[in-house]
């Protein structure tokens, strides 16, 4: 795994010396927006979504393109899951320029960029560059912007629940989203111990407010559900394990495996769901954290089993 230094790809793993042990996410390079007179204007066919299976990022956008009627207009292409020297690769030399790595991309939207090179990658194929790679972005554009092509006017962001939706957004991502990660990749044992610490309260309050209501905000589904969702699915096969985020697990937790279920269960959401690529991507990548590669067999709860949920 690297980074993009000056165009160049440098193979190096986190940083966490010069933070004391501890894992501090980069910020997305590309922040540009889809909108009806801009210069990036909703089209179909004009977009490529560039996804890793494994990534809870990634995850988000490919259900927010399912669950948005998007999959006719916008194009997909997964990345193999295993990250090693070479950052994110493609098993068959991706459809539109054929390159071999992600990183490529990167350099053909930007010739000196520095930073690293994530996934998910939304694609412009008329001006050949990135939109948008922050996924929470992404979401929020594949929510609305292209409801005019699609007539799908379902929202997951309602104006009366915007605000209520940034306070949760921001606690699921600090403690459980990123949480997960801050534990995984801590290099000193007292930052590993406060991240993991501050995972489990934040499971433990989400399992008193999820046993009074049906949803983060009520009785709507919203983009929060779907943040805290790729990162519940992946607890049991993964982070309990790997990133060492064992003090409980899901299934420890009754009203949290219901209503993971009953996401799970959602019309077209189990189809974006690929354990296989999940579970490869961890264990194989991380040299630094399963040097022997070895990958566990549990696959975590049965998901398919009642959620037990209509009665919140
Ligand atoms: N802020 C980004 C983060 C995406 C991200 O970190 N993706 C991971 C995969 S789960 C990645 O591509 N990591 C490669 C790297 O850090 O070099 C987003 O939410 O879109």
């Amino acid at each position: 795994m690297g980074r993009l230094v000056e165009g160049r790809w440098v193979d190096q793993w986190y940083d966490t010396k010069s933070t004391g042990g501890a894992f501090k996410r980069e910020d997305a390079g590309f922040r540009d927006r889809i909108e009806a007179g801009g210069r990036f204007a909703p089209d179909s066919g004009r977009y490529h979504l560039y996804v890793s299976l494994a990534c809870p990022w990634a995850h988000r956008t490919l259900i927010l393109r399912k669950l948005k009627g998007l999959a006719p207009h916008i194009a997909v292409t997964v990345v193999h899951p295993h990250m090693l020297d070479q950052g994110w690769t493609f098993a068959e030399p991706e459809p539109l320029y054929g390159y071999q790595h992600m990183h490529q991309l990167y350099t053909h939207a930007r010739a000196d960029y520095t930073g690293r090179v994530t996934v998910p990658v939304l694609w412009d194929t008329q001006e050949q560059t990135i939109v948008n790679n922050e996924s929470a972005e992404i979401i929020e554009l594949f929510n609305s912007a292209f409801d005019g092509l699609t007539g799908n006017t379902s929202n997951f962001a309602p104006a009366g629940l915007r605000e209520a939706m940034a306070e949760i957004n921001q606690l699921v991502y600090d403690d459980v989203n990123n949480g997960v990660y801050k534990a995984g990749f801590a290099t000193e044992q007292s930052v590993y111990e406060q991240a993991c610490r501050s995972l489990f309260e934040a499971l433990d309050w989400l399992e008193g407010l999820l046993a009074q209501r049906r949803y983060l905000l009520g009785e709507q589904v919203t983009l929060a559900d779907w943040r805290l969702f790729t990162t519940l699915v992946r607890f049991d096969p993964v982070y309990h394990g790997h990133f060492k985020c064992n003090l409980k697990r899901l299934e420890d937790y009754p009203s949290l495996l219901g209503y993971l279920r009953e996401l799970y269960q959602w019309p077209g959401v189990a189809d974006t769901v690929n354990f296989q690529h999940i579970k490869q991507h961890y264990y194989y990548s991380h040299d630094t954290i399963n040097p022997t590669r070895i990958v566990p067999l549990g696959m975590g709860p049965d998901l398919t089993l009642p959620h037990r949920r209509e009665t919140r």
